[in-house]
């Protein structure tokens, strides 16, 4: 979040109760605190903190209205319970909310060439659209959407979307008409979000709108399927952008051919233009029905893939992942708003890389198969 003082942060331990919530481990932490796995009466849930000290922003209280406004939609985590607790001789902001099974973006670095199938990130992409057309509806931007904000949850198969905590309404009521209007621009807003994902406008330190969370939306769908995106490897903010401007419709190449079209109306969306959220889902539909797609075919990641067995199973609650989680590639590929230098830190040695002999060319095996069905 954006409050990130260098000192070292208070931290729960193993097994302490917190409101009525005991601690089972530590699942990721951010700049102002860390996200747990707790559990009550055999029920688990993701306890997410933030220690506020005197300069700190409470950027949880955000977090906490935005979620509370989105609990309509079946796209966002439940909130169970938010509230400030004495900790120590300090203030702790916690909120408990539905526990996702893992990152979406831990799942794509899982998988061999760090990429889903086209299936897998087709449906990934439209679930994360719906997230977005929902947000949007009800008012809100995101400001920082990628795919390490966004967690599988497994028993109802979707993608829910997190971090909101840098989430802003973009409508505001006009005093004269007592209507409904799109917020003006402000000249200086600073930049929000993440280098690698977020629009070029937002790069500009532009104010932003909904087609931001779109370009975002886009390039994350991109790395879905592609596993890198053409600038990965470059740190230099200014340059990241740069090379999004040239870039072009040759981004999607190897992406379904449907993306072009949505690459063509993302592109002439302006600050507060209305996206075409349905035209975008035909535009999906048309594409599951092209290629083959069902929503009942198991995901990448799910029990009766190919991959199952081999890239997910068999790192189920190992050290690695917990490793991997709390502090590798894209999670800490920042972000935040003006205060804050915006770096972007290259992903690091996946466990991927440590798979046995066998495993490779299984993996190679199943990769020739994936290029040889066209998109
Ligand atoms: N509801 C949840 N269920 C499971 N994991 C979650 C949940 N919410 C967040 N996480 C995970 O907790 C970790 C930290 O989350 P969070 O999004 O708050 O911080 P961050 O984005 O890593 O850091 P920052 O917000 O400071 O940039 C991430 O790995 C994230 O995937």
């Amino acid at each position: 979040m954006s409050s990130s003082s260098s000192c070292a942060k208070p931290e729960f331990r193993i097994g302490e109760s917190v409101s009525g919530f005991e601690v089972i481990k530590k699942i990721g932490s951010g700049g102002f605190g860390a996200v747990y796995k707790v559990q009550k009466d055999g029920v688990e849930f993701a306890l997410k903190t933030e220690f506020i000290d005197d300069e700190s922003d409470d950027t949880l209280k955000n977090e906490v209205h935005m979620l509370r406004l989105m609990q309509w939609s079946p796209s966002f985590c439940r909130l169970y319970t938010a509230k400030r607790l004495p900790w120590q001789n300090q203030k702790v902001n916690i909120m408990v909310m539905t526990l996702c099974t893992r990152p979406v973006s831990r799942l794509r670095r899982m998988m061999p060439d760090r990429h889903f199938t086209k299936s897998t990130a087709a449906r990934l992409s439209v679930q994360l659209l719906e997230a977005l057309r929902d947000l949007h509806i009800s008012g809100i931007i995101h400001r920082d959407v990628k795919a390490s904000n966004c967690g599988w949850h497994a028993p109802t198969r979707r993608i829910l979307l997190f971090d909101l905590g840098f989430s802003r309404k973009y409508l505001e009521i006009d005093p004269i008409t007592t209507k409904m209007r799109h917020r003006t621009a402000r000249k200086d807003p600073g930049f929000m979000g993440t280098s690698k994902y977020c629009s070029v406008f937002a790069h500009d330190e532009n104010e932003q709108g909904r087609r931001d969370d779109l370009w975002a939306w886009l390039y994350s769908t991109v790395e879905f399927f592609l596993g890198t995106l053409p600038w990965s490897d470059e740190e230099k903010s200014v340059r990241v952008s740069n090379m999004k401007k040239k870039v072009g419709r040759k981004l999607f190449f190897k992406c379904p051919r449907e993306f072009a079209l949505m690459y063509e109306h993302i592109r002439q969306l302006k600050y507060d233009s209305s996206p075409d959220y349905q035209m975008m889902t035909n535009l999906f539909k048309q594409m599951f029905i092209r290629l083959d797609i069902e929503d009942s075919d198991p995901l990448d990641f799910e029990q009766g893939s190919i991959f199952y067995d081999e890239y997910f199973v068999s790192q189920t609650d190992s050290e690695k992942e917990l490793n991997s989680d709390l502090g590798t590639s894209d999670e800490l590929e920042s972000h935040h708003n003006k205060r804050s230098e915006v770096v972007t830190i290259g992903s690091k040695t996946d466990s991927s890389e440590t798979e046995n002999k066998l495993g490779r060319l299984a993996a190679g095996f199943n990769r020739a198969i994936n290029r040889l069905m066209s998109f």
